[in-house]
Protein backbone atom coordinates (compact mmCIF):
# COMPACT_ATOMS: atom_id res chain seq x y z
CA UNK A 1 0.00 0.00 0.00
CA UNK A 2 1.25 3.47 -0.84
CA UNK A 3 2.19 5.66 2.07
CA UNK A 4 1.20 8.77 0.13
CA UNK A 5 -1.83 10.50 1.53
CA UNK A 6 -4.98 9.42 -0.23
CA UNK A 7 -6.68 12.75 0.42
CA UNK A 8 -4.90 16.08 0.73
CA UNK A 9 -6.70 19.35 1.30
CA UNK A 10 -4.97 22.69 1.56
CA UNK A 11 -6.90 25.87 2.35
CA UNK A 12 -9.94 24.36 0.67
CA UNK A 13 -12.73 26.93 0.54
CA UNK A 14 -16.28 27.15 -0.78
CA UNK A 15 -18.10 30.45 -0.86
CA UNK A 16 -21.81 30.85 -1.64
CA UNK A 17 -22.34 34.55 -2.36
CA UNK A 18 -20.68 36.22 0.63
CA UNK A 19 -21.01 33.15 2.86
CA UNK A 20 -17.92 31.00 3.51
CA UNK A 21 -19.52 27.56 3.91
CA UNK A 22 -16.06 25.92 4.00
CA UNK A 23 -13.38 28.31 5.15
CA UNK A 24 -9.80 27.28 4.33
CA UNK A 25 -9.60 23.72 5.63
CA UNK A 26 -6.32 21.79 5.45
CA UNK A 27 -5.85 18.13 6.32
CA UNK A 28 -4.55 14.79 5.01
CA UNK A 29 -6.09 11.34 5.12
CA UNK A 30 -3.82 8.29 5.18
CA UNK A 31 -4.54 5.24 3.02
CA UNK A 32 -6.61 2.61 4.83
CA UNK A 33 -7.70 4.78 7.74
CA UNK A 34 -11.21 5.43 9.01
CA UNK A 35 -11.39 9.21 9.12
CA UNK A 36 -14.28 10.78 11.02
CA UNK A 37 -15.44 14.19 9.78
CA UNK A 38 -17.46 15.77 12.56
CA UNK A 39 -19.23 19.07 13.01
CA UNK A 40 -22.56 20.49 14.10
CA UNK A 41 -25.40 20.98 11.61
CA UNK A 42 -24.37 23.57 9.05
CA UNK A 43 -20.65 23.39 9.91
CA UNK A 44 -19.80 22.68 6.26
CA UNK A 45 -19.18 18.90 6.21
CA UNK A 46 -21.37 18.01 3.24
CA UNK A 47 -20.08 20.98 1.25
CA UNK A 48 -16.47 19.90 1.90
CA UNK A 49 -17.26 16.29 1.08
CA UNK A 50 -18.91 17.23 -2.21
CA UNK A 51 -15.78 19.12 -3.26
CA UNK A 52 -13.62 16.10 -2.42
CA UNK A 53 -15.92 13.83 -4.42
CA UNK A 54 -15.53 15.96 -7.54
CA UNK A 55 -19.20 16.99 -7.36
CA UNK A 56 -18.64 20.67 -6.62
CA UNK A 57 -15.80 23.00 -7.62
CA UNK A 58 -13.92 24.72 -4.77
CA UNK A 59 -13.87 28.52 -4.71
CA UNK A 60 -10.17 28.41 -3.77
CA UNK A 61 -7.53 26.21 -2.21
CA UNK A 62 -6.33 22.80 -3.37
CA UNK A 63 -7.23 19.17 -2.90
CA UNK A 64 -6.29 15.81 -4.32
CA UNK A 65 -8.19 12.57 -3.92
CA UNK A 66 -6.61 9.24 -4.86
CA UNK A 67 -3.86 11.29 -6.47
CA UNK A 68 -6.25 13.25 -8.70
CA UNK A 69 -6.78 16.99 -8.64
CA UNK A 70 -10.30 18.18 -7.75
CA UNK A 71 -10.19 20.97 -10.37
CA UNK A 72 -8.61 19.13 -13.26
CA UNK A 73 -9.61 15.50 -12.77
CA UNK A 74 -13.06 15.27 -11.13
CA UNK A 75 -14.15 12.44 -13.44
CA UNK A 76 -11.13 10.35 -12.43
CA UNK A 77 -11.96 11.03 -8.79
CA UNK A 78 -15.55 9.87 -9.30
CA UNK A 79 -14.31 6.58 -10.74
CA UNK A 80 -11.93 6.01 -7.79
CA UNK A 81 -14.40 6.59 -5.00
CA UNK A 82 -17.68 5.37 -3.59
CA UNK A 83 -20.16 7.91 -2.22
CA UNK A 84 -23.14 7.41 0.03
CA UNK A 85 -25.03 10.67 0.36
CA UNK A 86 -27.40 11.60 3.18
CA UNK A 87 -30.35 11.00 0.92
CA UNK A 88 -28.81 7.76 -0.24
CA UNK A 89 -29.18 7.14 -3.83
CA UNK A 90 -30.95 3.80 -4.07
CA UNK A 91 -33.95 3.71 -6.39
CA UNK A 92 -36.97 2.91 -4.25
CA UNK A 93 -38.96 1.62 -7.20
CA UNK A 94 -36.27 -0.78 -8.42
CA UNK A 95 -35.66 -4.14 -6.77
CA UNK A 96 -32.60 -4.82 -4.66
CA UNK A 97 -31.02 -6.84 -7.47
CA UNK A 98 -31.82 -4.12 -10.04
CA UNK A 99 -30.22 -1.45 -7.84
CA UNK A 100 -27.00 -3.45 -7.51
CA UNK A 101 -26.94 -4.13 -11.25
CA UNK A 102 -27.59 -0.46 -12.07
CA UNK A 103 -24.75 0.91 -9.94
CA UNK A 104 -22.28 -1.80 -10.90
CA UNK A 105 -23.07 -1.06 -14.55
CA UNK A 106 -22.20 2.63 -14.11
CA UNK A 107 -18.67 1.64 -13.14
CA UNK A 108 -18.33 -0.57 -16.19
CA UNK A 109 -17.91 -3.86 -14.34
CA UNK A 110 -18.19 -7.06 -16.41
CA UNK A 111 -21.34 -9.20 -16.29
CA UNK A 112 -19.37 -12.07 -14.73
CA UNK A 113 -18.02 -9.80 -11.96
CA UNK A 114 -21.48 -8.37 -11.27
CA UNK A 115 -23.15 -11.79 -11.19
CA UNK A 116 -20.61 -13.38 -8.88
CA UNK A 117 -20.36 -10.43 -6.52
CA UNK A 118 -24.11 -9.86 -6.37
CA UNK A 119 -24.65 -13.45 -5.24
CA UNK A 120 -21.94 -13.08 -2.58
CA UNK A 121 -23.33 -9.76 -1.39
CA UNK A 122 -26.95 -10.94 -1.14
CA UNK A 123 -25.74 -13.87 0.93
CA UNK A 124 -23.64 -11.68 3.24
CA UNK A 125 -26.55 -9.31 3.80
CA UNK A 126 -29.02 -12.19 4.26
CA UNK A 127 -31.10 -10.65 1.50
CA UNK A 128 -31.26 -13.63 -0.85
CA UNK A 129 -35.01 -14.06 -0.28
CA UNK A 130 -35.64 -10.33 -0.73
CA UNK A 131 -33.51 -9.78 -3.84
CA UNK A 132 -36.47 -9.31 -6.16
CA UNK A 133 -38.46 -7.06 -3.84
CA UNK A 134 -38.61 -3.31 -4.26
CA UNK A 135 -36.10 -1.36 -2.17
CA UNK A 136 -39.08 0.69 -0.92
CA UNK A 137 -40.20 -2.32 1.12
CA UNK A 138 -36.94 -2.55 3.11
CA UNK A 139 -36.59 -1.12 6.63
CA UNK A 140 -34.31 1.95 6.87
CA UNK A 141 -31.38 0.09 8.45
CA UNK A 142 -31.36 -2.44 5.60
CA UNK A 143 -31.52 0.31 3.01
CA UNK A 144 -28.45 1.88 4.62
CA UNK A 145 -26.53 -1.40 4.64
CA UNK A 146 -27.48 -1.99 1.02
CA UNK A 147 -26.56 1.59 0.03
CA UNK A 148 -23.14 1.15 1.64
CA UNK A 149 -22.62 -2.20 -0.09
CA UNK A 150 -23.57 -0.64 -3.41
CA UNK A 151 -21.20 2.30 -2.79
CA UNK A 152 -18.24 -0.07 -2.45
CA UNK A 153 -19.41 -2.71 -4.95
CA UNK A 154 -16.90 -1.54 -7.58
CA UNK A 155 -14.07 -1.81 -5.02
CA UNK A 156 -13.11 1.87 -4.85
CA UNK A 157 -9.99 3.11 -3.05
CA UNK A 158 -12.03 5.45 -0.85
CA UNK A 159 -15.62 5.59 0.25
CA UNK A 160 -17.28 8.81 1.43
CA UNK A 161 -20.18 8.30 3.81
CA UNK A 162 -22.38 11.28 4.72
CA UNK A 163 -24.21 10.48 7.96
CA UNK A 164 -24.72 6.89 6.93
CA UNK A 165 -26.45 5.76 10.13
CA UNK A 166 -28.85 8.67 10.71
CA UNK A 167 -32.10 7.58 12.32
CA UNK A 168 -31.40 3.91 13.00
CA UNK A 169 -31.20 2.00 16.27
CA UNK A 170 -27.90 1.30 18.09
CA UNK A 171 -27.79 -2.39 17.16
CA UNK A 172 -28.15 -1.63 13.45
CA UNK A 173 -25.56 1.14 13.77
CA UNK A 174 -23.14 -1.35 15.33
CA UNK A 175 -23.77 -3.79 12.47
CA UNK A 176 -23.19 -1.00 10.00
CA UNK A 177 -19.86 -0.22 11.66
CA UNK A 178 -18.86 -3.86 11.39
CA UNK A 179 -19.33 -3.45 7.65
CA UNK A 180 -17.18 -0.31 7.71
CA UNK A 181 -14.41 -2.20 9.54
CA UNK A 182 -14.62 -5.02 7.02
CA UNK A 183 -14.25 -2.54 4.15
CA UNK A 184 -11.28 -0.88 5.88
CA UNK A 185 -9.79 -4.36 6.38
CA UNK A 186 -9.93 -4.81 2.61
CA UNK A 187 -7.90 -1.61 2.24
CA UNK A 188 -10.71 0.84 1.45
CA UNK A 189 -10.15 4.23 3.08
CA UNK A 190 -13.30 5.40 4.86
CA UNK A 191 -14.22 9.09 5.17
CA UNK A 192 -17.34 9.38 7.30
CA UNK A 193 -19.48 12.13 8.80
CA UNK A 194 -21.57 11.37 11.83
CA UNK A 195 -23.46 13.04 14.64
CA UNK A 196 -23.05 10.05 16.94
CA UNK A 197 -20.13 10.44 19.31
CA UNK A 198 -19.88 6.71 20.02
CA UNK A 199 -19.16 6.35 16.29
CA UNK A 200 -16.43 8.99 16.52
CA UNK A 201 -14.67 6.62 18.94
CA UNK A 202 -14.56 3.95 16.22
CA UNK A 203 -12.53 6.19 13.89
CA UNK A 204 -8.72 6.16 13.66
CA UNK A 205 -8.69 9.96 13.52
CA UNK A 206 -11.36 12.58 13.80
CA UNK A 207 -11.56 16.17 12.61
CA UNK A 208 -14.09 18.58 14.09
CA UNK A 209 -15.45 21.42 11.99
CA UNK A 210 -16.87 24.58 13.51
CA UNK A 211 -18.33 27.33 11.30
CA UNK A 212 -16.52 26.16 8.16
CA UNK A 213 -13.11 25.67 9.82
CA UNK A 214 -11.36 22.61 11.24
CA UNK A 215 -10.98 23.33 14.94
CA UNK A 216 -9.27 20.08 15.94
CA UNK A 217 -7.89 16.94 14.32
CA UNK A 218 -6.42 13.95 16.13
CA UNK A 219 -7.11 10.43 17.32
CA UNK A 220 -10.11 10.19 19.68
CA UNK A 221 -7.66 9.55 22.56
CA UNK A 222 -5.51 12.52 21.54
CA UNK A 223 -8.52 14.85 21.34
CA UNK A 224 -9.76 13.78 24.76
CA UNK A 225 -6.33 14.34 26.23
CA UNK A 226 -5.67 17.74 24.68
CA UNK A 227 -9.12 19.07 25.54
CA UNK A 228 -9.13 17.41 28.96
CA UNK A 229 -12.41 15.75 28.20
CA UNK A 230 -13.69 12.44 29.53
CA UNK A 231 -15.57 11.52 26.36
CA UNK A 232 -15.91 12.47 22.71
CA UNK A 233 -19.26 14.00 23.62
CA UNK A 234 -17.43 16.40 25.88
CA UNK A 235 -14.76 17.09 23.23
CA UNK A 236 -17.47 17.92 20.74
CA UNK A 237 -19.41 20.14 23.14
CA UNK A 238 -16.29 22.07 24.15
CA UNK A 239 -15.48 22.82 20.49
CA UNK A 240 -18.97 23.21 19.04
CA UNK A 241 -19.87 25.64 21.81
CA UNK A 242 -17.77 28.18 19.92
CA UNK A 243 -20.07 27.97 16.88
CA UNK A 244 -21.84 31.12 15.81
CA UNK A 245 -23.62 29.53 12.90
CA UNK A 246 -26.65 27.33 13.42
CA UNK A 247 -27.83 24.55 11.15
CA UNK A 248 -30.89 24.89 8.94
N1 LIG B 1 -25.79 25.63 -2.52
C1 LIG B 1 -25.77 26.38 -1.41
N2 LIG B 1 -26.03 27.70 -1.46
C2 LIG B 1 -26.00 28.46 -0.35
N3 LIG B 1 -25.67 28.00 0.89
C3 LIG B 1 -25.40 26.70 0.99
C4 LIG B 1 -25.42 25.82 -0.14
N4 LIG B 1 -25.08 24.56 0.28
C5 LIG B 1 -24.86 24.67 1.61
N5 LIG B 1 -25.05 25.93 2.04
C6 LIG B 1 -24.89 26.43 3.39
O1 LIG B 1 -23.59 26.10 3.82
C7 LIG B 1 -23.59 25.74 5.21
C8 LIG B 1 -22.93 24.40 5.38
O2 LIG B 1 -23.81 23.40 4.89
P1 LIG B 1 -23.43 21.86 4.89
O3 LIG B 1 -24.62 21.12 4.34
O4 LIG B 1 -22.13 21.66 4.23
O5 LIG B 1 -23.28 21.58 6.44
P2 LIG B 1 -23.14 20.21 7.20
O6 LIG B 1 -22.04 20.38 8.17
O7 LIG B 1 -23.05 19.09 6.23
O8 LIG B 1 -24.51 20.15 7.99
P3 LIG B 1 -25.48 18.90 8.28
O9 LIG B 1 -24.86 18.18 9.42
O10 LIG B 1 -26.75 19.59 8.67
O11 LIG B 1 -25.59 18.10 7.05
C9 LIG B 1 -25.04 25.78 5.66
O12 LIG B 1 -25.28 27.02 6.32
C10 LIG B 1 -25.82 25.72 4.37
O13 LIG B 1 -27.05 26.38 4.47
Amino acid sequence: MSTDNIITASNLTKIFGAFRAVDGISFDVHPGEIFGFLGANGAGKTTAMRMLCGLSMPSSGNATVAGFDVYKEPEKIKRSIGYMSQKFSLYEDLTIRENIRFYAGIYGKSNAFIKEKTARLLKQLHLEQEADKLVRSLPLGWKQKLAFSVAIFHEPRIVFLDEPTGGVDPVTRREFWNMIYAAAGEGITVFVTTHYMDEAEYCNRVSIMVDGKIEALDTPAGLKQSLQAASMDEVFLKLARKAVRSGD
